[in-house]
């Protein structure tokens, strides 16, 4: 399954198009919004963009937000690769009220018990289910194919049981990490990939255009019943051969 694919003269477009599908999915939602973030570059796009939109967006009908990370690097929120640290610095506060209630990973932990606690927390969360179905899910990937803390050939991409994981040898630092397993990221409404900058069109290709045995983790991304989007710039559009959508926005 490819998915809608839409690509954007630039990471602004992009980030800005981005910010308004978040703000529009979260009045959609007709109540609670469930929202599921990750770390690396899309910190950066949300924190420009998101903001003012949801300013904007507010009064439109829309619940509060709860918002959970997609994975985390097992450091303490004031460390600079701390994904909850940055987003606390650069977005949360900087978000209309009412602020998300926000879920964040107990780094204080060891790897196995901050993944045992941050899927209990999650289950709560989620009225008891065994899977939680998220609103929407934002997903990057990394110029390997990995997303989440799921990397490629990890044991961890056959997790069936578990809806959190720990991994304490992530090929990309730091070591320690706890991610969403693939059952989590397949039960979700909405899943939307993005990936700006020349050095994901290589491996942007491979995933959107790559044979059907294709095992990068991002690849193994379908999901069952909800939509998949991909948000592309256009450097890392620049190898698709395949159709996409073309959009400006300013
Ligand atoms: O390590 C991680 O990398 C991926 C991709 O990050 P990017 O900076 O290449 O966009 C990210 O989605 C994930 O949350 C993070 O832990």
């Amino acid at each position: 399954m490819l998915g809608r694919i839409s690509v954007f003269p630039s990471p602004q477009e992009l980030g800005s198009a981005l910010a308004q599908l978040i703000v529009q999915r979260a009045a959609q939602s007709g109540g609670r919004f469930t929202l599921g973030l990750s770390g690396g570059s899309l910190v950066g796009l949300l924190a420009r963009e998101l903001p003012s939109a949801a300013s904007t967006g507010t009064g439109t009908g829309a619940g509060p937000w709860f918002v959970a990370f997609c994975d985390e690097r097992l450091v303490p929120p004031e460390h600079p690769e701390s994904t909850f640290g940055s987003y606390r610095d650069r977005l949360f506060l900087r978000l209309p009220e009412p602020k998300p209630t926000v879920l964040g990973v107990d780094t204080g932990l060891s790897a196995d018990e901050a993944a045992r606690d941050y899927a209990e927390r999650l289950r709560e969360a989620f009225h008891g289910d065994a899977v939680p179905v998220f609103d929407l899910l934002l997903l990057g990937v990394g110029p390997d194919g990995h997303t989440c803390s799921l990397f490629p050939n990890h044991p961890l991409l056959q997790e069936k049981e578990k809806i959190v994981a720990a991994i304490t040898d992530s090929p990309k630092p730091p070591p320690e990490r706890i991610t969403l397993t693939l059952p989590v990221l397949n039960a979700a409404r909405t899943v939307v990939f993005i990936a700006t900058g020349e050095g994901k069109a290589a491996v942007i290709k491979r995933i959107l255009e790559g044979n059907e045995d294709n095992s990068l983790p991002a690849a193994l991304v379908r999901p069952h019943t909800g939509q998949l989007l991909w948000f592309l710039d256009e450097a890392a559009a620049k190898e698709l051969t395949v159709p996409f959508e073309k959009h400006s926005i300013l």
